[in-house]
């Protein structure tokens, strides 16, 4: 997670070569930290832009404060080498950091002092926090062409990778920003999906912090099926595993336990109030570093809302509104699974389409990839569902149909549903 130093230095890497960006949003010198840093946004203020680059506003700046800046202080904003896409959300953060100091020590004075002329200071500090900061981030074609030409020459994150298939059709991984919804029928495995898509993430991807809203099971359900995914144990011997599991069984269940206990996995079986869930995201997005973070939600149609509305399509509407923002608003992905209506029964070929979306188009409009998981197998390359046999792994379709930002298509699976485990299968 980006410090605020860090921040400061970028705002400032910014403004020193786009001195415009002053002109977007308030910047106060009050909100940086010491003389130095202070002393040259005021200077940029007063140039507004009259300089010659940097060397020459480093001369201008040891003319008007000597010995305030050392040349370790220049290189520090140099070393930033940042974009300008993201100064909003840098300057955002110094400001909000200076208003919440404020606060505090607001509501120090007057706990120490309880005056009314403390009391009116506390207020105020309050409402200083609550204002709108008018920070807002315009882009121009001009900050995305810097953005672009800043690709052009570094390698881009690819997202969170997964299944390899999956991969292939998100042209890299899951990214911030992506409302993933995946919608299946009751008992085919939307919930183990789910556990399977953690289980690659977190072996495939370093660091990454996860939250899982199950709305339908608890935690120790969910734990025993990861355990038998990790294992390739059958699942119901974790209902009595003293009894159940073998001396070599429980060994490798310790090792596993070991492993999963490396893995920054938050199961979350009493959140059932959306805006629970967006305050957990929130918390946990912010801790994480940038695109090390996913969160899932088992499932859309389980999720409450403190106002509900008698029209559970528009209630729906609003909960996917506000996921598919709050994946803006904090660039991260997030996986919703849904519940899919029995309309699919009645088709003769029992394939999955948006219409199927239980409660709301609103689902497929905020999604940004919309998938169907569905018991099948493709047969030059279309699918064919079947019934799948007891004992026998069960063949699985995870059929794209919607993506913004890339291709549709299908991935295979082979699912030992005693296992709960989801092994791709390259056809
Ligand atoms: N020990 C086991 N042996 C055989 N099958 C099992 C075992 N444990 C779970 N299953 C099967 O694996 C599948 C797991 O489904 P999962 O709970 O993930 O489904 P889902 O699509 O989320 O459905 P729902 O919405 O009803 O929960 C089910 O079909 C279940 O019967």
């Amino acid at each position: 997670m980006l410090n605020l130093r860090e921040a400061e230095l970028h705002v400032l890497y910014c403004l020193i070569r786009k001195p415009k960006l002053m002109r977007i949003a308030n910047v106060d010198s009050k909100w940086f930290a010491g003389a130095g840093l202070q002393h040259l946004i005021e200077l940029l203020h007063r140039l507004d832009g009259a300089f010659a680059g940097e060397l020459d506003l480093i001369s201008q700046f040891n003319g008007a404060y000597p010995n305030e800046m050392t040349r370790q202080d220049w290189l520090e904003i140099d070393n930033s080498a940042v974009t300008t896409a993201d100064y909003s959300g840098w300057l955002k953060m110094v400001r909000d950091d200076y208003m919440n100091q404020q606060l505090r020590q607001a509501a120090f004075h007057y706990q120490q002092t309880p005056t009314r002329q403390n009391r009116a200071a506390l207020e105020s500090a309050l409402d200083n926090t609550k204002q709108d900061d008018g920070i807002r981030s315009d882009v121009s074609l001009s900050d995305l062409a810097d953005v672009m030409d800043y690709k052009l020459d570094h390698k881009v994150d690819d997202g969170l990778q997964t299944y390899t298939g999956l991969n292939d059709l998100m042209g890299g991984g899951l990214r911030g920003g992506i409302l993933f919804t995946i919608g299946a029928r009751p008992a085919v495995g939307k919930s183990a999906f789910a556990l399977n898509l953690i289980h690659q993430l977190e072996s495939k991807n370093k660091a990454v912090l996860v939250d899982l809203f199950s709305l339908e099971m608890t935690n120790n359900e969910n734990y025993q099926r990861l355990l038998a995914m990790e294992t390739t144990l059958d699942n119901s011997k974790f209902n009595n595993p003293s009894v159940q599991l073998a001396p070599n069984e429980k060994l490798t269940v310790k090792s596993a336990m070991e492993r999963l206990k490396a893995q920054q996995l938050y199961l979350h079986d009493n959140i059932f109030f959306l805006d629970e869930i967006i305050a957990k995201i929130s918390a946990h997005a912010q801790a994480a570093a940038k695109g090390k973070y996913l969160a899932v939600i088992d499932y859309l149609q389980l999720i409450k809302t403190k106002q509900p509305n008698e029209n559970r399509t528009l209630e729906i509407s609003s909960i996917t509104r506000e996921l598919k923002l709050l994946t803006n608003e904090l660039d991260i992905p997030i996986i919703l699974l849904s519940q899919l209506n029995r309309q699919v029964e009645m088709r003769p070929n029992k394939v999955p389409n948006s219409a199927d979306l239980r409660d709301s188009g609103s689902i497929e409009q905020d999604s940004n990839i919309v998938a169907f998981l569905y018991n099948g197998y493709l047969e030059c390359g279309q699918p064919k569902s079947y019934r799948p046999k007891p004992n026998e792994p069960r063949k699985v379709i995870l059929d794209i149909q919607k993506n913004r930002a890339g291709a549709l298509g299908r991935v295979s699976f082979s699912f030992a549903a005693n296992q709960l485990k989801f092994k791709e299968v390259f056809l």
